[in-house]
């Protein structure tokens, strides 16, 4: 199968493209990035890449013909990219996060109308998904949910996609099960502006830190009477995104339109 990867330069397009190139069955054949012009890829990632084409847009990347795309690239340019991708029928594994609802809406009826698949997932780590499990189990039974996300201090969109989707997960469970109202909050005084982070999906409150040293991190803390529950997924390494991203490479052909989220694939 022949891949290519938006957003090849970045953090984890470099990870990725060095993995592909590891694998028998897949051929990285296109870098697409505009911080790549004129630079050897090869020399970045410290692999030998031999035949792969260097690009800084999209449309090259599709004259240069690929059979998959993986996209971990920045919301602006993810968005036409998307749809330009379903247009020409090629199937999307998709990382990159800060997309709006109706984003991910116009690129689902994209790709349902091109007859061709999308993986979109927030997070590609297997403790995430296991992460988000654990709030679909425990959401309904609790009084109060908080997330508290750190990621690096480059990290260009807040709070995290992972984060959204925590607390969008934890309110269709509550809804599901016909849990009542969690606590309402108490602050009658926010001292500080932001004190209280930002409300997500549920009214769930998100606290997004951005730290040097961090790579990503997610905490979901529940309070009930005389207790709290947290449980929190640590990334050490950007390789834990690696076999997520490949099981969902290697299946995006099967799917038609767009799935969200690796779980059912696992
Ligand atoms: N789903 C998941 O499991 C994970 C998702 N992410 C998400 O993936 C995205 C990338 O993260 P990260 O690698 O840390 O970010 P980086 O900023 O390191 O990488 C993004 C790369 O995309 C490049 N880029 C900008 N415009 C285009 C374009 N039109 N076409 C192709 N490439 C382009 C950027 O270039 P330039 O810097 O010059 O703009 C940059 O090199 C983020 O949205 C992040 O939240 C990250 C980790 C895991
Ligand atoms: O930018 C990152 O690094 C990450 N982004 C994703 C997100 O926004 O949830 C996934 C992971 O947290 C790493």
């Amino acid at each position: 199968m022949r891949v290519g990867v938006l957003g090849a330069g970045g953090r984890v397009g470099q990870v990725l493209c060095r993995e592909i190139l590891d694998q028998p069955d897949l051929e990285l054949a296109v870098a697409v990035d505009p911080r790549l012009a004129g630079i050897d890829l090869g020399q970045v990632i410290g692999r030998p890449a031999g035949g792969l084409v260097v690009v800084g847009d999209l449309e090259a990347c599709l004259r240069a013909g690929v059979d998959a795309v993986v996209d971990f690239s920045v919301a602006e340019a993810a968005r036409p990219a998307l749809v330009r991708l379903a247009e020409a029928a090629i199937p999307a594994v998709v990382g990159t996060t800060g997309f709006t609802p109706e984003d991910i809406e116009v690129i689902g009826r994209a790709y349902e109308a091109s007859g061709a698949g999308c993986i979109i997932a927030a997070n590609f780590s297997i403790g995430a998904v296991l992460l988000e499990r654990c709030v679909r189990l425990v959401a309904p039974y609790v009084d109060s949910i908080e997330i508290v996300e750190a990621h690096h201090s480059a990290k260009r969109d807040a709070p995290s996609g992972t984060s959204r989707e925590l607390a969008r997960v934890a309110r269709e469970a509550r809804e599901a099960a016909e849990a009542g109202p969690l606590v309402a909050d108490p602050t009658t005084h926010e001292v500080l502006a932001g004190a209280r982070g930002a409300l997500g999906p549920g009214d769930i409150r998100i606290h997004a830190l951005r730290v040097e040293g961090a790579i990503a991190h997610h905490e979901v803390i529940f309070g009930l009477r005389g207790q709290t529950l947290a449980v929190r997924h640590d990334t050490l390494d950007r390789s834990s995104f690696v076999p997520g991203v490949l099981l969902a490479l290697r299946r995006v052909g099967e799917v038609r339109g767009l799935v969200l989220g690796i779980d059912e694939l696992l």
